[in-house]
């Protein structure tokens, strides 16, 4: 004991040496230095995580402020770089980019397909085989898949207002935006979830947790892999009872790798429906590569992953606005009533009509402003030999992000941003609101989805309000406060009561 203390209190003094020193550099000589920003930023990512990993708060939410107090540059973390300006995230985001994906954001192991590709080079050719079937064109011949879920889903508001039961909707469209995604993925009834009694699936509950889990994985992008890898080593009994998300995860990962496998084993689907896995599973001439099958299973997560919640949360966040607009509410049933004259019918309108009625347009696009896909950080780099942006040299190698939510919620931009709106969308000006609209992001790494995303949007939107009177139950405003965990996830679930709409003729 006498020994070991002069040596523990030389390790404390060498630790409390090597922060201070680090500092001291990160302040003064790093490359980084000259750009302002809180200095607490500057020297720690601590700063960082105190609002990232507290429940309550996010740190994109302090940009703003940031911006305000610092400029269009700020620093918010020891190596990171945040860019508050239209031409700079235009220029980051464009189409034949030289920035390339950060690491720090692109690291999860279930996730590590062509999403994971941080060069475009790499990622363009893999990602160029997915494209043809989420085209306008593919994603219009996949309607009667995706009306069929939706009539499953419909019916479940009809059980509901039969019985007088409340129903979790935020759940509830996450279970038809998974079973669309997976029954196309694999050319069969996908996973299920519409079944799963209340949407309460276990593999919902846990995504929910692993994007609160993922947002460890920026801080330590070697260290989160490692210990994911490490946790793989628990039996599945230990996974489920300890770390459920990890658990659905292995599932989702296991459900995708026998599904991809019989796809590539019969050379597509059995009874020749399209998948989305007939990119690689179909002969092609031009190919020269294929990637394997964990490279297809990872894929298939991805899709999975990117299109549940994302579509679902745009969907809880239409209703609740609309739930709580009467005026909106009744304008988008008054159009609906029009467009849609059978809502009984077993053909549901297409959504090439329902894109083009106004008012419904104008409040899936309030509703993607207000929701976003990813809020907050996609870190880029600075690509080799540095760039220009807002007039400030940055040198190659810098990660950089520009959060969508500084651009969706600028009240220059659109005034009164916590306000649901959809007549903004329908002014004279607002043409000029489409260049900060960035829900799917911009560029050769934006949303491979957005045709499905659309046809899920309008026709869960128009059949949901055209048929049904919903209520808010057991649901709070702050229920739809969110987080941002890479996607955005709400505190609390929505929850209705439904009833169905009078017919007056
Ligand atoms: C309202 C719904 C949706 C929104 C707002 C949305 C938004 C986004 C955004 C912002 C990105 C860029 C992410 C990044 O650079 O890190 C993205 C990428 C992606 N999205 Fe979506 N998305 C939606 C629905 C979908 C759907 C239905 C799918 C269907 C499979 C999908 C598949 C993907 C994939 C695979 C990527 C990765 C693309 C790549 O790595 O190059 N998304 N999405």
């Amino acid at each position: 004991m006498a020994v070991s203390l002069p040596y523990s209190a030389l390790a404390v003094v060498a630790v409390v040496a090597f922060l201070v020193l680090r500092a001291v550099y990160r302040v003064t000589f790093h490359p980084l230095a000259k750009f302002p920003g809180p200095k607490l930023a500057a020297i720690s990512s601590i700063y960082q995580a105190w609002y990232d990993l507290r429940p309550e708060t996010s740190y994109i939410f302090e940009f703003a402020r940031l911006h305000e107090k610092f400029g269009p540059i700020v620093r918010i973390t020891p190596n990171q770089l945040h860019v508050f300006d239209i031409a700079a995230y235009n220029e980051i985001f464009k189409i034949g980019t030289r920035y390339a994906r950060h690491r720090d954001n692109y690291n999860n192991e279930a996730a590590d397909g062509f999403f994971n590709q941080l060069e475009l080079k790499t990622a363009k050719p893999w990602r160029d085989a997915y494209q043809p079937y989420f085209s306008k064109g593919a994603i219009t011949r996949l309607e009667p898949l995706i009306n069929s879920r939706i009539k499953k889903f419909l019916s479940k508001f009809e059980l509901a207002a039969a019985n007088n039961e409340p129903m979790d909707l935020s759940m509830g469209f996450r279970s038809v935006t998974s079973d669309v995604v997976t029954s196309y993925m694999f050319a069969d009834n996908g996973f299920e979830l519409l079944d799963v009694k209340d949407f309460q699936s276990s593999i919902l509950i846990a995504l929910e947790q692993y994007f609160d889990f993922s947002q460890w994985a920026t801080y330590w992008p070697n260290f989160m892999p490692w210990l994911t890898r490490q946790l793989q080593k628990l039996t599945e009994e230990q996974q489920e009872k300890f770390i459920p998300a990890l658990a659905a995860t292995n599932w989702i990962t296991e459900q995708c790798r026998l599904k991809v496998e019989r796809i590539m084993q019969n050379g597509g689907s059995e009874d020749g429906t399209p998948t989305v896995f007939d990119a690689w599973a179909k002969p092609k001439e031009k190919r020269t590569w294929t990637p394997n099958m964990r490279q297809m299973t990872a894929d298939a997560f991805t899709f999975h992953g990117a299109g549940t919640d994302t579509t679902a949360h745009t969907l809880t966040t239409a209703t609740w606005h609309l739930i709580n607009n009467e005026e909106c509410l009744q304008k988008l049933r008054a159009e609906l009533h029009e467009a849609v004259k059978e809502p009984e019918s077993e053909q549901l309108v297409s959504t090439n009509v329902l894109e083009t009625l106004p008012y419904l347009r104008a409040v899936v696009k309030e509703a993607l402003r207000m929701s976003m896909g990813v809020p907050g950080r996609m870190a880029r780099v600075v690509p080799e030999g540095g760039a220009v942006l807002c007039g400030q040299k940055i040198p190659g190698g810098t990660a950089i992000t520009s959060a969508c939510y500084c651009y969706h919620f600028d009240p220059k931009v659109f005034p009164s941003p916590h306000t649901f709106d959809p007549e903004r969308w329908l002014a004279p000006d607002a043409a000029q609101l489409e260049s900060r609209f960035m829900a799917f992001s911009k560029g050769p790494r934006s949303c491979i989805g957005i045709n499905l995303a659309y046809a899920e949007l309008y026709l869960n939107l128009a059949y949901m309000v055209r048929r049904f009177d919903l209520e808010a139950c057991q649901t709070t405003d702050r229920d739809m406060e969110w987080k941002d965990n890479f996607v955005v996830t709400t505190k609390g679930h929505l929850r209705v009561k439904v009833k169905r709409v009078e017919e007056d003729n």
